[in-house]
């Protein structure tokens, strides 16, 4: 079933004014900085807050039409959500955390402490069955949370920054177990998000809200690679060179990139390299010896930014970019048309599985 959102917000010194629809299996994410109103759409979604305009349906259902003073609360909507912080009950155990979602539905005792071993077993989390959260670290509670959200069920996925508060070591290995478990997902799922990386792996299309409206939208690659509003240029500001997995590294053609594989990568599944501008040296000619990534490229463009210069390049259909400084495009002689090579070290290469649904670009 799908989502159909529009919805107003008025406060003393902010609006939000949001359309959005999102099909079945589809992850939406959305993007914005501090303040844009990414809490306050998700509020609205799952019921907490009564918008002052609009409605929201799923599929044939109802959820909100302000006109006719429809509001169907929070409990009665079917949406799963996972926040920042697990929030799991402290004096259950996982499995129990899991099997509450079931109960409440409905289900008997059996048949719901079987859906919990599910869902934990879906999420490597078995082994924790018999453990309170307190027992737990940050990225095995939010494990046991996703596993709590979805035994229910749910209709509507909400993820409310799941990985923001989890170390840079949790953070790689639940962007990955969420990347596996969304693409079975049947349901819509909108994701709210600071972070760019997340939106790349786990999200087939992409809004950014900015000031309460949103300033772009597509799939996400697209918006990513054709940014219109400064925000989003920053935000995308990495290298993000799509193809796909081989052993340990990213196969783009006939060229193979290696870099650090932060989450679990079957071989042959879409995946990109990711890395800064920064990291990228410009040769003339291919540079020999050391283990490091080399791409050919033709130089389409140069921009001054600061200190910098960003030396755009094309391979393929993608538009990499090097940020070199003044003093080596001169050296180079570096102009547009030219073909150079950009070189950039293993260790600065992070490569990641892309999100593959159905509108994915
Ligand atoms: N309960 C509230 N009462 C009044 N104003 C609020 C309330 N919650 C948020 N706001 C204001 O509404 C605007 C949007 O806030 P919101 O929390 O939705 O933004 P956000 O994009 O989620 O930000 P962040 O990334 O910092 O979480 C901000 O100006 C904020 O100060």
């Amino acid at each position: 079933m799908s989502l159909r959102a529009e919805i107003e917000v008025r406060r003393d010194d902010f609006a939000l004014s949001a359309e959005l629809a999102v099909r079945p299996g589809e992850v939406l994410a959305v993007l914005g900085p501090n303040g844009a109103g990414k809490s306050t759409l998700l509020s609205a979604l799952s019921g907490l807050l009564v918008p002052d305009r609009g409605r929201i349906e799923l599929g044939e259902r109802v959820w909100l039409d302000t006109e006719r003073r429809v509001h169907v609360p929070t409990h009665r909507r079917g949406v799963g959500l996972l926040a920042q912080n697990p929030l799991l009950f402290p004096y259950l155990s996982a499995l129990e955390n899991v099997a509450f979602g079931p109960r409440a539905a409905g289900a008997g005792k059996v048949a719901a402490r079987r859906t919990a071993e599910r869902w934990l077993s879906e999420v490597d989390a078995e082994t924790l069955a018999g453990r309170r959260p307190g027992q737990l670290s940050g990225g095995q509670a939010q494990r046991v949370a996703l596993a709590r959200a979805l035994a229910a069920d749910p209709e509507l996925l909400l993820l409310d920054e799941p990985l923001a508060a989890l170390d840079i070591d949790a953070a790689p290995a639940m962007r990955g177990l969420l990347h596996r478990v969304l693409q079975h997902q049947e349901h819509p799922t909108v994701l709210v998000t600071h972070d760019v990386l997340d939106a790349v792996v786990l999200a087939d299309r992409l809004v950014v809200l900015l000031d309460g409206r949103i300033v772009e939208q597509g799939p996400t690659r697209e918006v990513l690679a054709r940014p219109r509003e400064a925000f989003t240029a920053r935000i995308a500001g990495l290298n993000l060179l799509p193809g796909t997995a081989a052993a340990g590294a990213l196969a783009l053609g006939d060229i193979t990139l290696t870099g650090h594989v932060a989450e679990p990568l079957d071989e042959g599944e879409p995946a990109a390299a990711v890395f800064a501008p920064a990291a990228v040296a410009v040769h003339r000619e291919l540079p020999g010896g050391s283990p490091r990534n080399a791409i050919p490229v033709q130089v389409t463009g140069l921009e001054p930014r600061g200190d910098v210069v960003r030396v755009r390049g094309s391979v393929g259909d993608c538009a990499p970019a090097a940020d070199v400084t003044p003093a080596a495009v001169a050296d180079l002689a570096l102009a547009p048309g030219e073909r150079v090579w950009f070189v950039v070290k293993a260790a600065e290469v992070a490569i990641h599985p892309l999100s593959g649904g159905s509108s994915g670009a």
